[in-house]
């Protein structure tokens, strides 16, 4: 299955390989843009791997790092220093040491006045706007050149969890969730569906055996925001062979 709103599946065989993949993947999506680009990063433990393998000799010299824009795709509503805090994994792991200050967006989320995730959203919301320099975005004109994303053990994907408003929310950009069923749980920011589906490619990492029983449902085609989560042009899922479903094993 490739190209329109198909997702086509590689697999590898574990994290490792993964992270080489998705790092491959993502040079190239760079290259195929000259001007500036634009990269939703996603949280997670899935990414780490990828994260650090651009800031090694290998690959850092490979990226443009002056006409890269990183962004997230969805944010706790906690510290900065907070282990959970995704674009401060990203900033450790790459960011801090390779991209201009400058070029990376994070949700914000630590000021007194930001405890309300819909405030941090619509900050967010204009931010992105801001850059794409339009307030409806234009399908033959994507937002992002690479959105990466992760599966949740529910088939939550960003922080679109499986029956709550976000998931069907068409006409803002970035949500507040104020709550899901997670525990523990803390009030989150997403991007929407719409709004990571504005993109040359998306990217999925699944990896681990911890994956495989939300991988079988995905695969059965359950109605889940993973499933839901789909470029307007290439969807890829790059999946290792610990969380590939028995049937689907070469
Ligand atoms: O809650 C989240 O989970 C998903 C999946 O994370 P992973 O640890 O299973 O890779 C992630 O994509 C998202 O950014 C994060 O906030």
């Amino acid at each position: 299955m490739t190209g329109g709103h198909e997702r086509r599946i590689i697999t590898v065989a574990d994290p490792a390989a993964m992270a080489k993949a998705a790092a491959e993947r993502m040079i190239a999506s760079i290259s195929e843009n000259d001007g500036r680009v634009a990269v939703c990063l996603t949280g997670g433990s899935s990414p780490k791997a990828l994260y650090q393998l651009l800031a090694t000799p290998e690959y850092r010299p490979r990226i443009p790092w002056d006409r890269v824009d990183w962004f997230i795709g969805d944010e706790r509503l906690v510290p900065r220093k907070d282990a959970l805090h995704n674009m401060s994994m990203a900033r450790q792991a790459f960011l801090d040491r390779c991209a201009p200050a400058a070029n990376v967006h994070p949700i914000a989320t630590d000021t007194a006045d930001l405890r309300d995730p819909d405030v941090s959203a619509a900050l967010y919301e204009n931010e992105l706007m801001a850059f794409y320099g339009a307030e409806r975005l234009d399908p033959a004109r994507p937002l992002f050149d690479l959105v990466l994303m992760g599966v949740g053990p529910d088939g939550h994907t960003a922080s679109l969890f499986p029956g709550y408003p976000a998931v069907e929310e068409t006409r803002r950009w970035v949500v507040g969730v104020p709550k899901a069923n997670v525990e523990p749980f803390v009030p989150r920011v997403s991007l929407t569906l719409p709004t990571l589906a504005s993109c040359r490619e998306m990217l999925f990492e699944i990896a681990g055996e911890s994956k495989r029983a939300i991988l079988t449902r995905l695969f059965a085609g359950e109605n889940l925001p993973a499933n839901r989560a789909r470029s307007r042009n290439e969807t890829i899922w790059l999946v290792d062979q610990a969380a590939l479903p028995e049937d689907f094993r070469g």
